[in-house]
């Protein structure tokens, strides 16, 4: 939690000046029952009227001054805590693109959300509590414990056994509620999991009629977070009526024996009413402290949420600049893989066993294989989401470990198997590939890829806007525009992973055609034979292991899975 503190550090004027007037509300407040003790002992007992105009007039004064100092010290935590939340949702943004697919998967989608967003609010407003009151508690506490002994020592004492005591208490108490709090966060991630997969998933949902299924499951999710938060939150809870008690016993305490006092002329009648006012002042910041452990407890789970985020260590391979050789671009885009194996993290199996094969420069190459025979594996290793395990793979002749990621990447036009579209105009999305793009940039990609003409039918053309992920247009449509994404960028080596499924076998050959006069070395994975024999080369996979390449023709005759995948679609005949 404490390194959190280190964010506040660029706004320590705001933080300061806060702070200075959280202190002038303060030292008036604890004013304000000495100068009602004055009034009284001097002014009304005395039946003096200039001296209650006097204490009065000093009355009005010091509230003023509370109330102003209590908005300025209101606008500058504002401003802090607003601040502060800023840059730490900033930095665990940046930290977060910074992770490599693995450590992204470990942490899971939902709970970095949740650490973004609800997390850094927590944060947020803890910063601007204890600016606006939280420091101001325990000050208000020992200082009118301080001016209780300035007013009558020998009542005061009351607070030196009791205040201890209740302190010791609601540490406790809040070291309970951190850990619950940790729970409640916990099961925040879960409810949003599920309404990321619910929302996402919604069409699927209404087609396989799992309606009540899922609202069951949202359900099931939303009472368990339910019983945590209400569970850390009695423990709390119990805090307040506790100290009210103790308090009230005091105030009886401070009437009793102060009646005592006032009659035996040991005491005045002023300095007893100070008294039970200081009291209900540490009383009423006694229960803002209970408020204060929830907000606490809350924001150290949340701290060490967002901790463990930004201490976990970079790993996407963006950020290991280990190019040795110091090569920045694709020159050829010719394509090696030499007895390359590779294994996921934390997975039982290889997904790809001494793979090895060529293509050269400007040359298509199709994959088709049963599904998880490690086709998507290998279009990955060459955009470097991940590193062989063993062998090599080279593009141009260099170990692709050689390359600057960044610059490689950059001339590599990479299409998803699912088509992810942002929320934006269909020339937004088209560019998003390359933002330097021109007009004509964009509008020749379309071409390319087949989506013109559908684009040229919506009335606002290439300004349309896209719903979240696309829902206004067809998977076809979202495929090809995807797909245009890519080509704008205008890259050496294409990848395309299985993303012209939705298309007719018209619009598939057409699209293939437009993309040969670009010469750009493409990698094509399929699950149609009519696809891949367009490419100049085939590679057949089966479980991870490379069971075929040639062209159709060899192909047909001398690998067997090609001979059965060709026959499914085509017949014996
Ligand atoms: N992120 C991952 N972590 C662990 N194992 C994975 C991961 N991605 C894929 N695999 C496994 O690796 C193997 C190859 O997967 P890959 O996605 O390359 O197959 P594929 O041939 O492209 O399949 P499909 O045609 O269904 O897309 C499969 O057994 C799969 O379960």
């Amino acid at each position: 939690m404490f390194k959190m503190l280190s964010f506040i550090k660029p706004y320590r004027i705001h933080a300061s000046i806060a702070w200075m007037f959280m202190l002038i509300e303060l030292l008036l407040e604890l004013m304000l029952p000495f100068i009602i003790a004055k009034m009284i002992d001097d002014g009304i007992q005395e039946l003096k009227l200039d001296v209650v105009i006097h204490w009065g007039l000093v009355l009005v004064a010091a509230s003023i001054v509370v109330f102003l100092s209590g908005i300025i010290n209101t606008f500058y935590a504002a401003y802090t805590s607003q601040n502060v939340g800023y840059d730490i949702r900033e930095k665990l943004y940046s930290q977060i693109q910074s992770f490599s697919l693995s450590t992204l998967t470990r942490f899971q989608t939902s709970s970095l959300v949740t650490r973004l967003t609800n997390d850094v609010a927590q944060l947020q407003q803890t910063i601007f509590m204890g600016l606006r009151i939280m420091m101001k508690a325990p000050l208000l506490i020992a200082g009118a414990i301080i001016m209780s002994f300035i007013v009558n020592a020998r009542l005061a004492m009351f607070f030196i056994i009791v205040v201890p005591l209740l302190l010791f208490f609601l540490v406790w108490i809040f070291k309970k509620a951190g850990t619950a709090f940790v729970s409640v966060q916990r099961r925040l991630d879960q409810i949003n999991r599920i309404m990321r997969e619910n929302l996402g998933a919604i069409r699927l949902i209404k087609v396989f009629s799992r309606k009540q299924y899922e609202i069951k499951r949202f359900n099931k999710e939303s009472v368990s977070l339910q019983k945590q938060t209400i569970s850390a939150f009695r423990l709390i809870e119990t805090s307040t009526p506790i100290t009210m008690l103790i308090m009230n016993f005091i105030i009886m305490t401070f009437l009793w024996f102060g009646s005592i006092q006032v009659q035996t002329n040991t005491a005045t009648a002023g300095e007893i009413v100070a008294l039970i006012n200081y009291t209900t002042r540490i009383i009423s910041f006694l229960s803002i402290f209970s408020m204060m452990i929830m907000i606490f407890s809350r924001a150290k789970a949340s701290a060490g949420r967002i901790h463990e985020v930004m201490e976990t260590k970079s790993d996407d391979l963006n950020m290991n600049v280990s190019f040795k050789k110091n090569r920045d671009v694709i020159n050829h885009g010719h394509i090696s893989f030499h007895h390359v194996s590779f294994q996921y993290p934390d997975a039982q199996e290889f997904a790809l066993k001494n793979v090895s094969f060529e293509v050269k420069s400007g040359e298509t190459l199709a994959i088709v294989g049963e599904t998880g025979s490690g086709k998507s594996t290998i279009v990955q290793l060459i955009a470097r989401l991940y590193d062989c395990s063993e062998g090599n793979l080279c593009i141009d002749g260099m170990n692709i470990e050689d390359f600057a990621v960044k610059s490689l990447r950059d001339d590599i036009g990479f299409v998803l198997q699912e088509s992810h579209l942002f929320t934006g105009t269909i020339k937004d999305n088209i560019k998003w590939g390359n933002k330097l793009a021109a007009e004509e940039e964009v509008i020749e990609a379309a071409k390319s890829s087949q989506i013109h003409h559908n684009i040229l039918k919506f009335k606002n053309q290439y300004d349309t806007l896209i719903g979240q992920k696309g829902v206004n247009l067809s998977g076809g449509q979202k495929q090809r525009l995807a797909i245009a994404r890519a080509l704008v960028r205008k890259p050496k080596i294409l990848l395309l992973d299985d993303c012209t499924s939705a298309l007719d076998v018209k619009t598939e050959a057409k699209l293939l055609q437009s993309i040969k006069p670009m010469k750009c070395t493409t990698i094509m994975i399929t699950q149609k034979i009519s696809t891949a024999m367009n490419a100049d080369q085939i590679l057949v996979m089966n479980k991870g292991e490379v069971v075929g390449c040639g062209n159709h023709e060899e192909l047909i005759h001398n690998c067997y899975l090609y001979r059965q995948i060709y026959e499914t679609q085509y017949g014996k005949e």
